[in-house]
């Protein structure tokens, strides 16, 4: 079982080494998103790596496919561990994405890991379909993304826990689902609509889970990590 991975989302990379202070140094799982990449680049992934950190770059491409895969050589470069794109960009545009990467990873090294967004955790199944214009269950939905993402080649999906035993039932359990909206109990769900603990996210089958404000926002972020962890179930 992966250790839960923390979302860092903060602005500047001052805030982001301030924050992994607290850690002490501990080698963590961390994810990237496109408010810090945006603010810091490449040289933050670089320095996060030399701390020892695994990095998930979740900057959620979503173009056509020549664009996406060009994009996707570049990142790979970066010798990040994770990375993704979203399902609703389609199949052509999730396999130039894996052949980027391919091309993008140097010689001897490990390509990164691709998932697709299947329908973000942000995103109510009325939501969906009243936005979307999707009209099946939402459940059916990242379901047939998942299907979708899978025949492409790719690693995995970003899901919610709930619709994580269909796409193990469907498609084996080594098809990863890495699952964010993810809360303590009593904290303050926000904007995420398909909400879990991190006990109820294992029980579902998830193969690992994204926290951001459960840890960045608490009180004492260590202490918060290591209530995730432990409820979790650590590696
Ligand atoms: O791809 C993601 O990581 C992602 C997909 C999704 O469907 N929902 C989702 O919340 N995320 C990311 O997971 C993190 C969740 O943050 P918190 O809601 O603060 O725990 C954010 O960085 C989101 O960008």
């Amino acid at each position: 079982m992966h250790k839960p991975i923390i979302a860092l989302d903060f602005s500047s990379e001052e805030e982001t080494l301030a924050f992994l202070q607290q850690f002490g140094g501990e080698p963590l799982y961390v994810k990237v998103g496109m408010e810090l990449f945006y603010q810091t680049g490449p040289c933050l992934i670089a320095a996060l790596k030399e701390m020892g950190h695994d990095i998930f770059l979740d900057l959620k491409l979503h173009d056509i496919p020549h664009t996406v895969g060009r994009a996707m050589k570049g990142l790979a470069r970066l010798g990040v561990d994770m990375v993704n794109v979203h399902a609703a960009g389609g199949s052509d545009m999730m396999k130039a994405a894996l052949a980027g990467l391919e091309a993008g990873t140097p010689a001897g090294k490990k390509r990164p890991a691709i998932l697709a967004v299947t329908q973000l955790t942000s995103t109510s199944e009325t939501q969906m379909q009243k936005e979307q214009g999707i009209l099946k269950p939402l459940r059916e939905s990242v379901l047939d993304y998942a299907v979708l993402a899978y025949d492409a080649g790719l690693d995995g999906v970003v899901c919610s826990a709930f619709e994580a035993p269909d796409i193990t039932a469907r498609l084996g359990g080594a098809f990863l689902k890495v699952v964010p909206g993810i809360r303590l109990a009593g904290d303050d769900v926000s904007d995420q609509k398909r909400v879990v603990t991190p006990a109820k996210a294992r029980e579902l089958g998830s193969t690992a889970i994204v926290v951001g404000r459960s840890i960045t926002k608490a009180p004492d972020p260590y202490e918060a990590y290591l209530k995730v962890k432990q409820q979790w179930g650590n590696e």
